[in-house]
Parts: C-alpha cells; sequence; structure tokens
C-alpha cells in the first residue's frame, strides 16, 4: 500500500473511533502517530485529516447531504470516508481532487464493496462537478452560525443567550482556526531573553508575549523539534492558561494549595514564578494523574512541589484549617474553552454533562476555601465558555460564604491590554478564543476577609 493510502486508511479508523465511539481526538492520534510510526510529513498529513475533519464535521454533513438523497442509510465508514473527502477537496489545496477521489474509492473498495467504491466515485464526482453549496442560503442566524462553524446548535444558542450574536460567532469562527503556539521558558535554567535569541538562531519567528513574562509566541517553525525542547528548557502552554498563575500574586517561601493539578501546567509554573522556594501542595483526583504532575516537576527540575492523590471535596480532612497562602482551584470543567485543540469535545458533550459539572466545582470551592489563611488568595479557573460553571458558581459561593469578596486588586494587576475586555464581569474575567488567538478560559481571585461585617 502507498504511503498516503495508508495515511488515509489510519484517518478513517481514527474518524470511526473518535467521532462514533467517543474517543478523545488529541490521545488517539497521538496514539496512532506512535504505532504507525509516521513521518514527520505523513503525521502532519494525518493530523490534519483528522483534527480537519472533526472540526468541521457538521459542515462536512450539510454539504454531503445535497449530494446524498436522504432516505439513503449509509454505513458510519462510507459516511466518514465522504467527509474526509470532502474535507481534503474543499480546504487542503495542495492535494488534487482527482487524488483525493482515487484512493477514497480504493479504500472503499477493501472495506467495502465494488458498489460501495461505485457509490463514493459518484458523490465526489458530483462534488467536483457541482461545487458546494452556498452556506449564506441558510437563513436563520444561529443555524447558519451552526453549520458554518460546526457547532452543534444547541451550543450556539447557549452562547447567543449568554454573550451575545457578536461574541458567540467571533468564538465559533475562530474556534475552526488554527491556534498560535506558545510557549513557558523555566527560569530557573534560562532567560527568555537567551531563549528567543537561541529560537531565532535556529530559524524559528518568536516574539515575547505580554501575558507572562516566561511567555514566548511561536510564529513560525516546529518548537518541538528544538533541542531546547528535550532538555526541558521551557513547557508548551497556552497564553490564557499561562495567564492564571500570572494572576495569584506569588512570592517566594509560601505554601500553596493546587488542589486540581494534573498534568501540572500550572503546579509548575507557580513553582517557577516562587523560584522554587516554598511549598505546592499538588493533588489529583486520579493517582495516575499526579504521577504525570510528579514527572513534569523533575523534567523542569522543580523540588518544591508534593505531589498526590485526592479527593478535592475531602482536602478539608488532610490539611488543618487556615493552611494556605495561595490556593489554585483549576476546577474539573467542560471545556468548552479548548474546542479548538479537542473538537470531539463539541459533538460529545451534553447540556446534562454541565449541571453534574457544577456540582463538583461548588462542592471543591466549598471545602477548599476553609484552607486559605486569612489574607490569603484563592484562584478559580476552567477551560470553559459557560457562565454556569464560571460568574454562577462563583455568584452562588459568595453569596453564602460572606467573608469572601472578589479582589479588587486582581482588576488591576490584568495585563493592560485585558483591562478593558469584554470578558470582564464583576465575577472575574471570561477571556473568549478571539482575545488573545488562545484558550477560552474564566480566571478569578478571592480573598478572606477578617470578619463579616
Ligand atoms: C482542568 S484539569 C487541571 C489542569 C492542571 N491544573 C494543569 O494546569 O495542568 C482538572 C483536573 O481536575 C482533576 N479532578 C477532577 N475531579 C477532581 C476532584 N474531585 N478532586 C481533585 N481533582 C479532580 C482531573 O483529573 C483533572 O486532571
Amino acid at each position: 500500500m502507498k504511503k498516503n493510502d495508508q495515511v488515509r486508511k489510519i484517518a478513517l479508523d481514527l474518524l470511526l473511533k473518535i467521532g462514533e465511539k467517543g474517543g478523545y481526538s488529541h490521545l488517539t492520534i497521538d496514539q496512532a502517530m506512535k504505532k504507525y510510526d509516521l513521518d514527520t510529513r505523513d503525521g502532519a498529513l494525518l493530523t490534519e485529516i483528522v483534527y480537519g475533519t472533526l472540526q468541521h464535521k457538521l459542515t462536512l454533513e450539510y454539504y454531503l447531504n445535497s449530494f446524498v438523497n436522504k432516505k439513503k442509510k449509509l454505513d458510519n465508514w462510507v459516511k466518514w470516508l465522504l467527509y474526509l473527502s470532502i474535507y481534503q477537496m474543499h480546504y487542503l489545496t495542495k492535494i488534487p481532487d482527482h487524488a483525493i477521489i482515487h484512493e477514497s474509492v480504493e479504500i472503499a473498495k477493501k472495506r467495502g464493496h465494488k458498489g460501495i467504491a461505485n457509490f463514493v466515485n459518484g458523490v465526489l464526482r458530483s462534488v467536483q462537478r457541482n461545487g458546494l453549496p452556498d452556506l449564506n442560503e441558510v437563513k436563520k442566524e444561529d443555524k447558519r452560525i451552526s453549520i458554518t462553524t460546526s457547532h452543534p446548535n444547541w451550543l450556539v444558542n447557549r452562547w447567543i443567550k449568554q454573550y451575545g450574536i457578536d461574541i458567540t460567532k467571533a468564538m465559533c469562527e475562530t474556534n475552526i482556526t488554527h491556534k498560535q503556539i506558545s510557549i513557558r521558558t523555566q527560569p530557573l535554567k534560562v532567560k527568555r531573553t537567551d531563549l528567543i535569541k537561541q529560537l531565532h538562531e535556529d530559524g524559528l519567528k518568536v516574539r515575547a508575549s505580554e501575558i507572562s513574562e516566561q511567555g514566548i509566541l511561536i510564529d513560525q517553525g516546529n518548537v518541538l523539534k528544538h533541542p531546547a525542547f528535550d532538555e526541558h528548557l521551557f513547557t508548551v502552554q497556552d497564553e490564557s492558561s499561562m495567564l492564571v498563575a500570572e494572576m495569584m500574586d506569588l512570592s517566594e517561601g509560601m505554601t500553596i494549595l493546587d488542589a486540581c493539578s494534573a498534568p501540572g501546567g500550572k503546579a509548575t509554573h507557580i513553582a517557577e514564578k516562587i523560584r522554587d522556594k516554598g511549598t505546592v501542595f499538588a493533588y489529583d483526583l486520579h493517582e495516575k494523574k499526579a504521577k504525570l504532575v510528579k514527572k513534569k516537576a523533575e523534567q523542569l527540575g522543580l523540588t518544591c512541589i508534593q505531589t498526590g492523590q485526592a479527593d478535592a471535596r475531602k482536602l478539608d480532612q488532610v490539611h488543618e484549617k487556615a493552611t494556605f497562602d495561595r490556593i489554585l482551584i483549576d476546577a474539573p470543567c467542560s471545556g468548552l474553552g479548548v474546542l479548538r485543540s479537542k473538537p470531539d469535545i463539541k459533538y460529545n458533550k451534553e447540556e446534562a454533562d454541565i449541571k453534574k459539572l457544577v456540582s463538583i466545582q461548588q462542592e471543591i470551592l466549598e471545602s477548599v476555601a476553609l484552607l486559605l489563611k486569612k489574607d490569603g488568595k484563592l484562584i478559580y479557573s476552567t477551560c470553559t465558555v459557560n457562565k454556569e460553571e464560571n460568574e454562577l458558581v462563583i455568584k452562588r459561593f459568595l453569596n453564602e460564604n460572606q467573608r469572601f469578596i472578589v479582589d479588587p486588586l486582581f482588576f488591576e494587576e490584568l495585563p493592560i491590554g485585558l483591562r478593558n475586555s469584554q470578558g470582564l464581569t464583576e465575577f472575574g474575567i471570561q477571556l473568549f478564543p478571539q482575545d488573545l488567538n488562545s484558550d477560552g478560559f474564566f480566571i478569578t481571585r478571592l480573598t478572606k476577609k477578617d470578619s463579616v461585617k
């Protein structure tokens, strides 16, 4: 079998696994890369086809429906084969249509039979001949956003209700674009200016982040192939995720709790910011995941992090009250801010899942807040765009815990570019993916007053 055919065959298997069985896109692709030992070019093509097809699934479904009789029942694999073929024909301009059609027909022949191969050939030839339908013909705006940007209708409507049509449209459009890659320098190993200089000299185009003094934005070049990656001089991290530790008002010598810490992106950032002087207790519900935090800390040469398995809802049974100067709850959430890297989320999540998450978030907050010292600061963050898990969780907590307030200094300390952000509310800041061309995040900082007036 030719290499490209193999890539498309693997892509079809992965799409069936992710699209029909609820597999996680990033994990499934990583595993396949290792299993088939693909070279860089094939790996890139596989990633592009799988992510691209998934990312545009609802648009592709709309396109396909205009070429196939509604009554015809297609096997799932035939549907996904047609989606990935139309994706390549429409979005990947470098591959000629005839090559895509030929390979898809061959896959159909091998996986099914000649009749299916003829059907696949017929549909793709019609696409080639007639072109795809114009999406502007979809009259209702919410439906048009849903189809053109491939977000389920319930989600688009939910966002329109919460944030209005303009923010929703911009968010959905951003979610189907490529994301800016960013890295966080390990400052105890290398200065950011020196790493930037080194990367430039080695042919990458990079610039300093304005969100984090450790951050570097990669405009061009593969930073994961640079020797500095193997030397663990940096960690790959999104800019909005870096903002979380930046907003913790940290100092050397502090005792800090990271209640939901795996895989350790923020715990290690915290340790770097206190220059490895102090103690960071980093827990996760899952033992295996807590071990990832330990490994990350070791790779980065950080010794002040103590990791362990624990349910954050029961941490008040592990630590004394008023133990911590700073607490981070980077809560388990619906992940609606990270749809660019994990497109499976938008198809697999349901509104009912959100309700369960909200009660976990509230329980964690209630339990962990007891552990904060007077004048200590508690940072609550999620990688989701959803008021119920963000502002409303904080609002309810503040209503029921009168000694806590949103720290007014939080807003003053935000990076200048975010001080007039459209996502600012009295309960914290909602970063939309379009704000920094980064993940959607919610961040806030609470502080504990002396007593209730
Ligand atoms: C958003 S992720 C944390 C990401 C992490 N802070 C980082 O920056 O790498 C949320 C984590 O919470 C963990 N988790 C879920 N429920 C939990 C609970 N009840 N107690 C502690 N951890 C929990 C999940 O296993 C997951 O690793």
